[in-house]
C-alpha cells in the first residue's frame, strides 16, 4: 500500500509507505518497482546513497547534475528530521523557480519524489540525521551542479539563519537563480 500526495509543483511527489505495526516495532516496504509505478512514478534508480549531518540546522544543497547524468532522487530520513526542499528549474516550466518544502523524519516515513529538472537541498532539524536516497543516474563530479540555498529570489523559508547554518565550502558559492544556465529546457 502506497499513499501518494500531489504538491503544489505538479511533478513532485509526496510518498508514505504503509507501516504494519507489532509488537516488535513496525515494517515497511520503502521502495516497489511494480507500486511505484502503478502510482505514476516510472523511474530506474540506479544507485543509493546516505549522508549523516552532525549538527541541526546542516544545510546540503541546492543540487542537481545536469544531462546526461541528470537525476530523479526518492529521499527518506531514518534518523532524526529534515526540511526538504525542492526548486524547480526548468527555464520554460510554468512553476519555474517555484518550490515545495515538507518535513521528512524518521518517524513520519515520508519520501519525497523530486524529477529530473529540479534541484533539491534540505536543512537538518535534528542532530545526527541521516538520510537515504536512490537516485536515477550515477554521480558525475563533472555534471554535479548547485544553486544558492537563501537566494532571495527562492523566498525559502529555511529554519535556520544564514550565520548559523553548516554548509560545505561549495554551498556557500554556488551561483543564484538568475545566475543558472539554462540546464532544463
Ligand atoms: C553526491 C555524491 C558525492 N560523492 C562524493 C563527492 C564528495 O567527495 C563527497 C561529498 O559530496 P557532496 O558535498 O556533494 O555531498 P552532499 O552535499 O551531501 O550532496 C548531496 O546533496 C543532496 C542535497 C542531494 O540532492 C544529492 O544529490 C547530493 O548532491 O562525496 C560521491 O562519491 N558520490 C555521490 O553520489
Amino acid at each position: 500500500m502506497l499513499r501518494v500526495e500531489p504538491t503544489a509543483l505538479p511533478d513532485v511527489k509526496l510518498i508514505n509507505p504503509q507501516r504494519i505495526g507489532d509488537r516488535r516495532g513496525f515494517f515497511s516496504e520503502t521502495y516497489n518497482r511494480q507500486r511505484f509505478a502503478e502510482a505514476g512514478i516510472s523511474v530506474e534508480f540506479v544507485q543509493d546513497n546516505h549522508s549523516l549531518s552532525a549538527v541541526a540546522g546542516t544545510v546540503r544543497g541546492l543540487h542537481f547534475q545536469s544531462e546526461p547524468f541528470a537525476q530523479a532522487k526518492l529521499i527518506r530520513v531514518v534518523r532524526g528530521r529534515i526540511l526538504d526542499v525542492v526548486v524547480d528549474i526548468r527555464k520554460s516550466s510554468p512553476t519555474f523557480g517555484r518550490h515545495v518544502a515538507v518535513e521528512l523524519s524518521a518517524e513520519n516515513g515520508s519520501q519525497l519524489f523530486v524529477p529530473v529538472g529540479f534541484a533539491h537541498g534540505f536543512c537538518t532539524l535534528e542532530p545526527d540525521t541521516e538520510i537515504v536516497y536512490k537516485v536515477s543516474a550515477y554521480y558525475s563530479a563533472a555534471h554535479d551542479h548547485g544553486l544558492r540555498w537563501n537566494d532571495t529570489a527562492l523566498g525559502i523559508d529555511w529554519p535556520v539563519a544564514p550565520a548559523d547554518a553548516v554548509l560545505s565550502d561549495k554551498d556557500r558559492r554556488q551561483p543564484r537563480l538568475a545566475e543558472l544556465p539554462a540546464y532544463f529546457s
